[in-house]
């Protein structure tokens, strides 16, 4: 693995990485991490930062003195805590001449094209201007279905919207293992073959005392991202040196080789599932004809039924007659006007071929 000048890459810091077992904020790891994101900063590496903690952090400099709703009270302590986090990170990084930049985001940010083209615009300007953004979810106003699983998603994202050489997720593990982590005789699987079977047989539903997501979403949001032609490393962010060993090629952790990568747009929309607005039925014909593996387009005259509501540059979900989800795509037109051309011959596609995901099934 060569490290070119300017190779960007996406580091994504979780909870537990960032706090001491009783929950405390640990200081030393989160200087340790700064120094090494400084250091790939200093080869000219471009460093794009989603850090989670803002809740733990919360949680320890703060008690609520009211009663008061489970919700509200994450939406509080996050509150609280992504000052606390913030802070930390300003602070460190100032001593490496770093310069920062808050970004917060939320689901919905990801949803219509032009929204996701001003964030997009932002984390270039930035990178431009050699800031570090540094990227968590905005838990105050996500809440509930407008969450992220957890922010292993969000780096999918980002990852994929920025165009990501490299996804780097750091745990408190070092990587996915062929069995429970604790179990003496589990070992670390190295490396993920793009299109292997998926592994989620392996991982065991525990997630560690702060996380969100656990192991789970984290193999899907990998797999996901490599078959996308991002590289994505699992590693433990608790072990020194670990970014500056990932520098040298030596890290212990689960490697997710990158898949031959497709074309741009598509990237955003094979991360588009959550917000597709409508549904488009094909038939037998038409599901063959987009898994050929030929540069094809969604023509109506393949389309049995339209449901749902969406107008032009939404995405649609591809659904074969049976049910099946076969893809997603960005819609070239509205459900009104694709409602008209429903089983006719000769009419422009409703997905185009170069906005057309199909879901890799073995994922
Ligand atoms: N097969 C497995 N390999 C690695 N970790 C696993 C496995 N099965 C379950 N886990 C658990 O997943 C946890 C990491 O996920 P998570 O709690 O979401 O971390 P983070 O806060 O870093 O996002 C590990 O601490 C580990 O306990
Ligand atoms: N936005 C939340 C992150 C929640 C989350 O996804 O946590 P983790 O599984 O540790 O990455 C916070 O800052 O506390």
């Amino acid at each position: 693995m060569s490290h070119q000048k300017g190779k960007k890459i996406v580091i994504k810091i979780g909870s537990n990485v960032l706090t001491q077992s009783d929950g405390t904020p640990d200081r030393e790891r989160m200087a340790a991490l700064v120094d090494q994101i400084s250091f790939l900063r200093e080869k000219e590496l471009q460093v794009i930062l989603i850090t989670s903690g803002a809740v733990a952090y919360g949680r320890k400099s703060f008690s609520l003195i009211e009663k008061t709703d489970a919700v509200v009270q994450k939406q509080i302590l996050s509150a609280i805590g992504q000052v606390e986090l913030i802070q930390a990170y300003k602070q460190l990084f100032l001593e490496k001449t770093v310069p920062v930049a808050q970004i917060m985001v939320t689901k919905s940010d990801f949803r219509d094209r032009k929204h996701y083209l001003n964030m997009k615009g932002c984390l270039e300007g930035l990178l431009k201007n050699k800031v570090l953004p540094v990227i968590n979810e905005n838990d105050t106003v996500s809440v509930t279905e407008l969450m992220f699983t957890d922010n292993d998603e969000l780096a999918g994202l980002v990852a994929a919207m920025m165009d990501a050489h490299t996804l780097i997720i750091l745990s408190n593990v070092d990587g996915i293992f062929n069995g429970h982590p604790d179990h003496p005789e589990t070992e670390l699987i190295e490396r993920v073959a793009p299109n292997s079977p998926s592994l989620s047989h392996f991982i065991a539903a525990s997630k560690s005392s702060f996380g969100r997501g656990g192991m789970i979403t984290k193999m899907n949001m990998a797999k996901k991202s490599a078959n996308l032609g991002i590289e994505v490393l699992i590693a433990n962010g608790k072990r020194e040196n670990v970014l500056i060993d990932y520098y040298h090629n030596k890290l212990k952790c689960t490697y997710f080789e990158p898949g031959k990568a497709k074309l741009n747009p598509k990237k955003w929309i094979a991360h588009s599932d959550h917000y597709s607005k409508g549904e488009v039925v094909i038939n037998q014909g038409a599901e063959k004809a987009l898994n050929s593996g030929q540069t094809v387009s969604l023509l109506p005259v393949g389309i049995l039924a339209i449901h749902g509501d969406f107008i032009k540059g939404e995405v649609v979900r591809i659904i074969a007659e049976d049910g099946r989800k076969i893809g997603l795509g960005k819609a070239a037109y509205g459900a009104k006007v694709a409602q008209e051309k429903l089983g006719l011959n000769n009419q422009k596609p409703l997905v185009h071929y170069d906005y057309l995901y199909l879901f890799d099934h073995s994922a």
